[in-house]
């Protein structure tokens, strides 16, 4: 199923209206003009302090095979309207068949911390193009950054412990269960049960075994010792199929034969019951022993609420397999990404404003060639500033909170920054190494040590400080004002 979704074409991976759209500029001689959108999200998900961006590789991987094959042409071909006539004349499947990709894509590294408002991609080339690429950006990049982003607050809370995802068999069908592997991996898992994954990704993969090899022998401790005589390098045993703390006995009988063949009681799995206090008995039944090394997983519909509340409730878990709630991001299901039309060159060559109105303002988008300028000082990043490409920022600059001008800071030329956006695609042609996923997933644990712990917390998160640099709010606010003259 997957490898006959990315052996195929992709190109009709989009929405009717983004095809029917370019057709419109096609006819009407627009296909060619330069665009420029931007791919932001308005709020972070989860209640929470910071989005990690996710999904970048992916983006890459879709345009560089970007394409229609002559089996999408004909189903295009084949599609009629209302009056049963067909919808696209044949020249136009002539053009999306010898089409070349023109854009340019910039991008925030994946693994970036990233707020609302701010560019995570800029797409800029042929309108037609831009507009088709709407719906495969968005479908990339809003679930992997989710996915990614409720791991990281995973990892926030288990600190130096391990993280398994074990997500696949409650994932959102097939590519669910890879994408979200991949992301949770990024966003500080250590390692997946999905073998595809693995291999796929060359993400570590970890287990521990099901209830069904206990119930099938007809003692816990046959079944212990039988997958301990196979597999006597990697045993976790889960304990709770009868009777937890029985089988954490169970689990210390076959630890002690192990070590008389020279292995070890890598773990013992906690599946139910008050995992508080079962991991606190099991914990000192296995130091009794002599099992001080041996670990203790817990798993059963965990999330970071949970995790948070086992800890402080003292909870001897130092392994957490994690799967519902981490893939299927169960307490916010989608990231609200979109994709703005931000510019449009006219025809003597220059850029075009364009905002797209609300009566909230929150949903008024910006116009501009966006980049984003992240300021910091010796202690970690401090602000970000987006600012148009098109008037850069020369000595000082001054940005404006977006929803109340009257509070504004100012940042002397030397103050330090970096501009997130990186070129990815230059006019089609790629121009960017991606870095390993090990890479990537460091990056996110190296970022988020930069920012104040304020917007890491879960309940009411500091809002980190996001800003427009003043000359784009202006630009801003006088088209808001024309625009809304015009209506
Ligand atoms: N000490 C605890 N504090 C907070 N939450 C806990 C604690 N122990 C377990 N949980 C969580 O409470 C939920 C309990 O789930 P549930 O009611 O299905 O119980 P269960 O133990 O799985 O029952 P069963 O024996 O039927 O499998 C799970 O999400 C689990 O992670
Ligand atoms: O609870 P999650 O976070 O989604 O983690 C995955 C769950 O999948 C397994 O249960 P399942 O009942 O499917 O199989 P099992 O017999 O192996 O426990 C495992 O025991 C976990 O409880
Ligand atoms: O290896 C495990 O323990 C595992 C794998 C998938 C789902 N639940 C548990």
């Amino acid at each position: 199923m997957i490898n006959r979704l990315y052996d195929t074409s992709l190109g009709l991976l989009t929405d009717l209206y983004q095809l029917t759209m370019a057709y419109g500029y096609w006819k009407s001689g627009k296909a060619e003009q330069e665009a420029v959108f931007n791919l932001y999200f308005r709020k972070h998900p989860f209640q929470g302090g910071f989005t990690i961006a996710c999904g970048l590789s992916s983006v890459i991987d879709y345009l560089n095979e970007y394409r229609f094959d002559e089996a999408d042409l004909e189903y295009v071909g084949s599609l009629t309207g209302s009056d049963g006539e067909k919808l696209f004349e044949p020249g136009f499947l002539d053009y999306l068949r010898t089409m070349e990709l023109q854009c340019s894509v910039d991008a925030v590294p994946e693994g970036t911390v990233v707020f609302p408002n701010e560019p995570l991609l800029r797409v800029q080339g042929p309108i037609l193009q831009c507009q088709l690429l709407e719906t495969p950006l968005l479908n990339l990049i809003n679930f992997q950054s989710l996915v990614a982003t409720k791991a990281a607050r995973m990892r926030l809370v288990a600190k130096d412990d391990s993280l398994l995802e074990f997500g696949l068999r409650r994932a959102q069908g097939p590519d669910g269960g890879m994408t979200a592997s991949r992301a949770a991996y990024i966003g500080g898992f250590d390692a997946t049960s999905n073998v595809l994954a693995g291999k796929l990704y060359g993400i570590p993969v970890k287990g521990t075994h099901a209830h069904s090899w206990v119930m099938s022998f007809d003692t816990e401790l046959e079944s212990f010792k039988t997958y301990a005589k196979y597999m006597p390098n990697n045993v976790t045993l889960l304990v709770d199929t009868y009777d937890s703390l029985k089988g954490v006995q169970h689990a210390i009988t076959v630890g002690q034969q192990l070590r008389e063949r020279g292995f070890d009681l890598g773990a013992i799995r906690l599946d139910s019951g008050d995992l508080a206090y079962l991991s606190i008995e099991a914990r000192k039944l296995l130091n009794e022993a002599g099992f001080e090394k041996t670990s203790i997983v817990a798993s059963n519909d965990l999330d970071e609420y949970i995790m948070d509340s086992l800890k402080i409730q003292g909870a001897k878990i130092n392994i957490w397999g994690i799967g519902t709630k981490l893939v299927t991001a169960y307490d916010q299901p989608a990231l609200g990404g979109v994709f703005k039309l931000a510019a449009i060159k006219n025809e003597v060559g220059e850029w075009d404003y364009k905002l797209k109105l609300s009566e909230q303002a929150i949903k008024v988008s910006t116009p501009g060639i966006q980049q984003v300028r992240r300021f910091k000082d010796a202690k970690g990043f401090i602000s970000d500033m987006i600012f148009n490409m098109e008037t850069p920022v020369i000595g000082k600059a001054t940005m404006v909170d977006p929803y109340d001008f009257t509070k504004n800071r100012s940042f002397s030329d030397n103050t330090m920054y970096e501009d997130l956006l990186v070129p990815v695609f230059a006019k089609g042609a790629l121009v960017y190494t991606l870095p390993s996923i090990h890479e990537t997933r460091k990056r996110v644990q190296e970022q988020l040590s930069h920012f104040h712990n304020g917007i890491k917390r879960f309940v009411n998160p500091h809002t980190y400080p996001v800003g427009l640099e003043k000359g784009l709010f202006d630009m801003k606010t006088d088209l808001i004002v024309k625009l809304r003259a015009a209506k």
